[in-house]
């Protein structure tokens, strides 16, 4: 009987922040030698529709993000209330402007505005979220390529390769089928030859799932729902949930928190991400990526 106390070593905690730091000035030295050799830099255009304040926060980091990295940024910004149209005649600007090379629309939209059909809309040569049916779709396909990989999932990935996990027939679990996580992480592991299981809310006892995963990815929202029970010994544990809970000791009167109960799993796998500090700031990251490789394919500059 092995007893998990008696394992002496705990989990790598992997450094998202760090390894987004490390990409995000690689980006920054690749723009100046674009602008150096062609006179040109990425553009990205971000629409923000309502007040939202954790989509204010998130697009705020956005657009600081791509200062620093020396691309320019352009943003509408449209009141809750307005009309799909107003948001339609935003992108179709963008859509046109040859100095705009990615465009997001930071999602959720507010309910009465048709998040499909708005994403239909966007240019797939400029969709650096990937969030276009047609993007999402190669995505799915065998033998295609999509112009872009949403930023959270290729966030994922690179975290994976750089804990040093070999994917190739790896058994994976993804909790969480959300257009923008669950499902491009599902099929981006599938990519790289994993065999590959969606863990959802409908799923009957999702813990006799996980607990075979040599790698898991969960993207629940539900704090501390992966218990050391979950896991397998040695796993590598990528945590996309973040939920705000209450914590009248923190700056803000809340702190965010994963789905999976870190101290536990520490304990169990081999390599777990933290929340705060894990996937968030790759996914920032990667969109920094996404917009270079865009302008890049547009110039031909390489
Ligand atoms: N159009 C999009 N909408 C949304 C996306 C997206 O990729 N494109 N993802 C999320 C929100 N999101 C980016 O938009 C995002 C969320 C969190 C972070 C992040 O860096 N989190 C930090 C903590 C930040 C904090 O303390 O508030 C972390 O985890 O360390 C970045 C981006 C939904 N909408
Ligand atoms: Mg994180």
């Amino acid at each position: 009987m092995i007893h998990h106390q008696a394992r002496k070593s705990l989990a790598t905690i992997i450094d998202g922040k760090a390894i987004a730091e490390e990409i995000r000035s690689r980006v920054a030295s690749d723009v100046k030698r674009m602008k150096a050799y062609i006179g040109k830099v990425p553009g990205l255009a971000v629409i923000l529709v309502g007040q939202r304040r954790d989509s204010q926060t998130y697009v705020r980091n956005k657009i600081k993000a791509c200062e620093e990295a020396g691309i320019k940024s352009v943003m509408a910004e449209l009141p809750n209330c307005c009309a799909e149209e107003d948001v339609m005649t935003a992108l179709l600007k963008f859509n046109e402007d040859p100095s705009v090379h990615g465009i997001l629309v930071q999602l959720p939209l507010p309910e009465h505005l048709d998040e499909e059909k708005i994403l239909n809309m966007l240019s797939l040569e400029k969709d650096v979220d990937g969030f276009h049916p047609v993007n999402m779709g190669n995505l799915s396909m065998r033998g295609r390529e999509p112009l872009f990989v949403p930023c959270a999932p290729k966030g994922c990935l690179e975290l994976l390769i750089r804990s040093g996990m070999e994917i190739v027939g790896k058994k994976a679990v993804v909790i969480g089928r959300s257009n923008i996580v669950g499902l491009p992480i599902a099929l981006l592991l599938q990519r790289h030859h994993a065999t590959v299981t969606i863990v959802h809310a409908f799923t009957k006892n999702p813990e006799q799932i996980t607990c075979e995963a040599d790698i898991i990815v969960t993207a629940a929202g539900v704090p501390n729902l992966i218990r050391s029970s979950w896991l397998k010994q040695g796993a590598v544990v990528i945590d996309v949930g973040t939920c705000p809970i209450e914590d009248p000791s923190s700056e803000h009167g809340y702190r965010l928190v994963g789905d999976v109960c870190h101290e536990e799993a520490l304990r169990i796998a081999s390599a777990v991400t933290p929340v705060p500090g894990g996937v968030g700031p790759m996914t920032i990251a990667m969109l920094l990526c996404n917009t270079l490789d865009s302008a890049k394919r547009v110039y031909r500059f390489d």
